[in-house]
C-alpha cells in the first residue's frame, strides 16, 4: 500500500511578517513541489519501525513503533478528526525522540521538522509502522514556503490513508481532495507549522493546501483570479536564516515600538489590498497592462521599504534590489526575508536581452536565478506506482 503526495511552494507577493500581525497579505503557489510518499509495511517485511528518509538531505530516522508509543500513549489520545495542538508537555517528548537520532550539527534546524513529522504522523496514524520518504524541489529556508509544503502533502499522505477522506481508487494520475477534505488538512498542515515557526500566520499552509492566488487576513482566505500574466524573476540569495527566528524578532520590535509598528502594519494591509484589486481588475478597463505593472512595481517597492523598517531586510536582498534597479526592475524579499529568495517583477513587454542581462548580473554575485509557473493547484496525490 502507497501513496504519494506532493504540495507547493509559494510566494508573497506581499503583506508577509504584517500578516502574522492581522494584516491583509497576498501569495500564490508555485510549480514547485515537496513530495511525500507514505508505505505501510506487509507482514512479510516483519518491520516495527517508524522510518523517515530525507532523501535530498541523506538522512534517515528510526524509531521502534512500540518506543513512541511507550512515549506519548500516556499523554493522550488524539482524534485525527480534529486537528489539535502539540502541548508543550508533548513537544518535550517528542524534542527528546529526534535528538537520539543524532541529527548532524550542520542541519540541527531539521529538529523541528522531524518534530512536526512525529506530532503529525502519531495524531493522524496512530502507532502504525511505516516508512516515509521526503524529496523536495524547493530551497529549505528560502522563503518559498519549504515547511508549510512539508506538512501540507506530509498531511495529504496520512489522510490519505484514513477513514475521514474518500478516494476515487480508480482514478488515474493527481488527483485533488474534496473541499472539506482540505480544511482538515490545512488545519492539520497548521498544527505542524506551528512546532517548525512557532507562530505562523496560516498563509504558507493555505495556499499550499489550495493552490491559486489567494488573499489571506486572520486566518481566513479569499481565492483570487488574477487578470494579469505574472511574470516573477525569483533570485535565491543562498544566504541560510530562520523564519521562527525572524517572526519572533519582529514580534520583539513590534512589543518595543507598538505604535510605530501598528502604523507599518496597516500601511500593508492597504498595500494588499491595492495589490489584489489590481491583479483581479478586469482586462481591458482604464489601465493598460504596463501601466498596472507599473503600480504593482511600486507597491512592491513600498512593502519592500515596509519589511525593512520591520528589520528583516539583508545585506545579499538589498544587493539584489540595487542590481535589479539598474535595469529599472523593482523587487521585494519573499517570506520571512533575512536572506532568502528575492521576487523582481518581470513585466510583460520587457526585452528578453533585458531579462538575460539581469539574470547573468545577479548570477555572477554568486545568487541563484530562475522562473516558477505561479498559481497553479494546490495539494495532490497520486496512489499506486510511480508518477
Ligand atoms: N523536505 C523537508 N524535510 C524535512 N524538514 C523540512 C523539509 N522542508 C522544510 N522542513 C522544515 O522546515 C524548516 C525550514 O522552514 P522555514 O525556516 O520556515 O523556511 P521556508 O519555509 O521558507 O523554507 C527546516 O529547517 C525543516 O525543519
Ligand atoms: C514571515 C511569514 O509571513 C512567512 C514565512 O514564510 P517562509 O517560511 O519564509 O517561507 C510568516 C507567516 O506568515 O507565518
Ligand atoms: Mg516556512
Amino acid at each position: 500500500m502507497e501513496v504519494k503526495a506532493r504540495a507547493p511552494g509559494k510566494i508573497i507577493l506581499s503583506g508577509e511578517h504584517a500578516v502574522v500581525h492581522g494584516s491583509t497579505a497576498v501569495a500564490a503557489s508555485i510549480d514547485l513541489y515537496t513530495y511525500v510518499t507514505l508505505r505501510f509495511p506487509t507482514p512479510s517485511d516483519d518491520d516495527d519501525n517508524l522510518k523517515l528518509q530525507l532523501k535530498d538531505l541523506a538522512l534517515e530516522f528510526s524509531w521502534p513503533i512500540g518506543r513512541i508509543k511507550e512515549e506519548l500513549s500516556g499523554l493522550g489520545c488524539p482524534d485525527s478528526s480534529i486537528a489539535t495542538s502539540c502541548s508543550i508537555e508533548t513537544a518535550k517528548v517528542l524534542a527528546a525522540l529526534v535528538e537520539e537520532q543524532n541529527i548532524p550539527e550542520a542541519k540541527i534546524t531539521l529538529a523541528s521538522g522531524v518534530s512536526a513529522f512525529l506530532w503529525l504522523y502519531t495524531s493522524i496514524q496512530g502507532y502504525k509502522p511505516a516508512t516515509i520518504v521526503v524529496t523536495s524541489e524547493l530551497p529549505i529556508g528560502s522563503g518559498l514556503g519549504s515547511s508549510a509544503a512539508f506538512c501540507v502533502a506530509l498531511s495529504a499522505a496520512l489522510l490519505a490513508f484514513s477513514d475521514l477522506v474518500k478516494i476515487d481508487l480508480s482514478h488515474q494520475g493527481w488527483l485533488m481532495f474534496a473541499e472539506d477534505e482540505l480544511d482538515l488538512l490545512n488545519k492539520w498542515a497548521f498544527e505542524g507549522e506551528k512546532i517548525i515557526h512557532g507562530r505562523p500566520s496560516g498563509i504558507d499552509n493555505t495556499v499550499s493546501t489550495y493552490g491559486n492566488l489567494i488573499k489571506f487576513r486572520s486566518g481566513s482566505l479569499t481565492r483570487i483570479k488574477s487578470n494579469l500574466p505574472l511574470k516573477m524573476l525569483i533570485t535565491n540569495t543562498k544566504v541560510g536564516r530562520n523564519t521562527k527566528a525572524l517572526v519572533a524578532g519582529v514580534s520583539e520590535r513590534t512589543l518595543r515600538h507598538a505604535n510605530a509598528m501598528s502604523f507599518v502594519f496597516n500601511a500593508v494591509d492597504s498595500i494588499s489590498e491595492e495589490l489584489a484589486s489590481i491583479i483581479q481588475s478586469p482586462i481591458g478597463d482604464d489601465l493598460s497592462v504596463p501601466q498596472k505593472e507599473e503600480k504593482i512595481e511600486e507597491l512592491m517597492e513600498m512593502n519592500q521599504g515596509l519589511l525593512q523598517c520591520m528589520g528583516v531586510s539583508h545585506a545579499s536582498i538589498e544587493t539584489v534590489l540595487r542590481t535589479t534597479l539598474k535595469y529599472k526592475l523593482a523587487s521585494k524579499l519573499t517570506g520571512a526575508g533575512g536572506g532568502g529568495c528575492v521576487l523582481t517583477l518581470l513585466p510583460n513587454l520587457l526585452s528578453g536581452t533585458i531579462a538575460d542581462r539581469v539574470t547573468s548580473d545577479l548570477q555572477s554575485s554568486g545568487f541563484q536565478c530562475f522562473t516558477a509557473g505561479i498559481g497553479g493547484n494546490g495539494v495532490e496525490i497520486y496512489l499506486g506506482g510511480s508518477s
